[in-house]
């Protein structure tokens, strides 16, 4: 049996088109069927359905052998799980942006802490950060903050709060990662679903 971990939002349908397109039907009639379901098991393999920020938590306890999360959420977390492979699905890219340009952005609201301090010490500029949990782009258009950190798809939801991006940032996808003891214990398992993630649709 082996456990994935899944982000429940919306790179869950993301997952779905993808299993389609790579023609693995077992897997996408299990989770295009579920609703409010959080345990999926079909065959051999079970599915755990969390918020993408917990999928690296539930790996790295060994709760689950694989997860499926962003590379914005693996770079957020220091966790001790093995990176696989890179996944074509969930492209969006982290940006700053805000109402309008400025020389500086003092006071930056943000779910991304991390990459938000890392980027302005690379930049060599002092920040504030207001750590938010979601609707970041509030924070901006209400001006508690100069500018936000967050990740933009389509930009429909900066344009919709009359924001605009202003540095484009790093690329973010889907990723495969592993616990570091299932990856060598049940390696064959696990090098199989790599293989069929892997060939051709
Ligand atoms: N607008 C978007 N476009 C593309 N990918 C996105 C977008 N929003 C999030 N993602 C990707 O999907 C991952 C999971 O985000 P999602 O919004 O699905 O979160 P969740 O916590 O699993 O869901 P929810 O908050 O709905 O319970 C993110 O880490 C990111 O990599
Ligand atoms: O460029 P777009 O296609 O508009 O997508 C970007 C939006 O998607 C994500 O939010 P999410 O839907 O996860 O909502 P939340 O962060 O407010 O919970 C992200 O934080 C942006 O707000």
């Amino acid at each position: 049996m082996i456990t994935i971990a899944l982000s429940k939002g919306r790179q869950l349908e993301d997952f779905i088109a993808f299993l389609k397109q790579q023609k693995l039907r077992q897997w996408y009639t299990a989770l295009e069927s579920i609703s409010r379901e959080l345990l999926i098991e079909k065959k051999d393999t079970r599915f755990l359905l969390v918020k993408g920020e917990d999928v690296p938590v539930y790996v790295e306890e060994g709760v689950a052998d694989l997860g499926i999360t962003g590379s914005d959420v693996l770079y957020e977390q220091n966790r001790q799980i093995n990176n696989l492979m890179d996944l074509p699905f969930g492209y969006c890219h982290f940006a700053l942006a805000a109402k309008s340009e400025k020389d500086t952005y003092p006071i930056v609201a943000t779910k991304y802490v991390k990459y938000t301090q890392d980027y302005f010490d690379s930049i060599r500029q002092p920040v504030k950060i207001i750590p938010l949990k979601g609707s970041v782009e509030l924070a901006a258009k209400i001006d508690m903050a100069d500018a936000i950190m967050d990740i933009v798809q389509t930009g429909t939801t900066l344009r919709e709060n009359g924001l605009e991006e202003q540095v484009c940032l790093d690329h973010i996808n889907a990723r495969l990662i592993a616990n570091k003891h299932a990856f060598f214990s049940k390696n064959t398992e696990i090098q199989s679903i790599i293989n069929q993630l892997k060939k051709r649709g």
